[in-house]
């Protein structure tokens, strides 16, 4: 099955990250390129986790996770090395409306993690529908060289033509040509 590629404004959405190891803080270092409304819930914390936490200042629970802990929560992570208790959480959230993404089994998955490129307002998300996330990391990689260091500035004039020329045929003609022509001096 593929995923729908939606991309989320979390900014009023709480999130919860289960789990304190190495996977949870990939799933932290990614999350936090586009919030901070997120806490920790977990047994043991590494050391980079607690200082990302502290850095951030995100509320952190150093326990085990129990029954109920998501009531409050939009989004839950589970990152850990318990496949049952992802089960659970997964069922759990079922009941509380909750968006839940568990790292080992797409089984248990509302939705996944894509690999991404975030450079300014350009946002590039890859997945592979769970197939290869070692692809998924690679073709990253690929398009990352393929997008030019002014990105940022092009897509702030286009930004400002959207919003100050008034909408309608002329508009879109003007703005698809821009963006052909931007593209034409990429070097291929
Ligand atoms: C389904 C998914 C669920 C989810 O995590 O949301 C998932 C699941 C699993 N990953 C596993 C392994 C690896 N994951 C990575 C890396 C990433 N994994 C990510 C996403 C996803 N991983 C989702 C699917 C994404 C898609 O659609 O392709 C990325 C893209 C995004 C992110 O982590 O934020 C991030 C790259 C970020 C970047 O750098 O750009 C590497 C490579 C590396 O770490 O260098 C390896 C080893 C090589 C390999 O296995 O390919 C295992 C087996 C563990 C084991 O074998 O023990 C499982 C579980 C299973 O398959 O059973
Ligand atoms: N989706 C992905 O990208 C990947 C997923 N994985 C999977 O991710 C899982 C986690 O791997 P790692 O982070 O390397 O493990 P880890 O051992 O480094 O971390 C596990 C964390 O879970 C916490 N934990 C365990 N039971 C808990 C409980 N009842 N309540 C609260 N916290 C609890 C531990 O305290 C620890 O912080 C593994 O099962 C692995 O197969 C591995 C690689 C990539």
């Amino acid at each position: 099955m593929s995923y729908f590629p939606a991309f989320l404004n979390l900014e009023d959405k709480r999130v919860l990250l289960v789990g304190g190891g190495v996977v949870a803080y990939t799933k932290l270092s990614h999350l936090l390129d586009f919030t901070s409304n997120i806490s920790i819930i977990s047994l043991d914390l590494s050391s980079e986790i607690r200082a990302l936490s502290k850095k951030k200042n995100l509320h952190v629970m150093q326990r085990a996770y129990s029954k109920g802990d998501i009531a409050n929560f939009d989004i839950v992570i589970v990152a850990v090395d318990n496949i049952s208790l992802q089960a659970e959480i997964f069922e759990e959230s079922k009941r509380y409306n909750c968006l839940c993404s568990c790292v080992d089994s797409t089984k248990y998955t509302h939705f996944i993690f894509g690999s991404y490129i975030k450079k300014d307002d350009l946002t590039i998300a890859i997945s592979t529908s769970g197939s290869s996330p070692a692809l998924a990391k690679q073709l990253k990689k690929y398009f990352l060289k393929l997008i030019p260091s002014d990105i940022g500035i092009f897509l702030q004039e286009m930004k400002i033509l959207r919003e100050t020329l008034p909408k309608g045929k002329e508009r879109m003609q003007m703005l698809q040509r821009r963006a052909e022509d931007y593209m034409k001096k990429w070097s291929n």
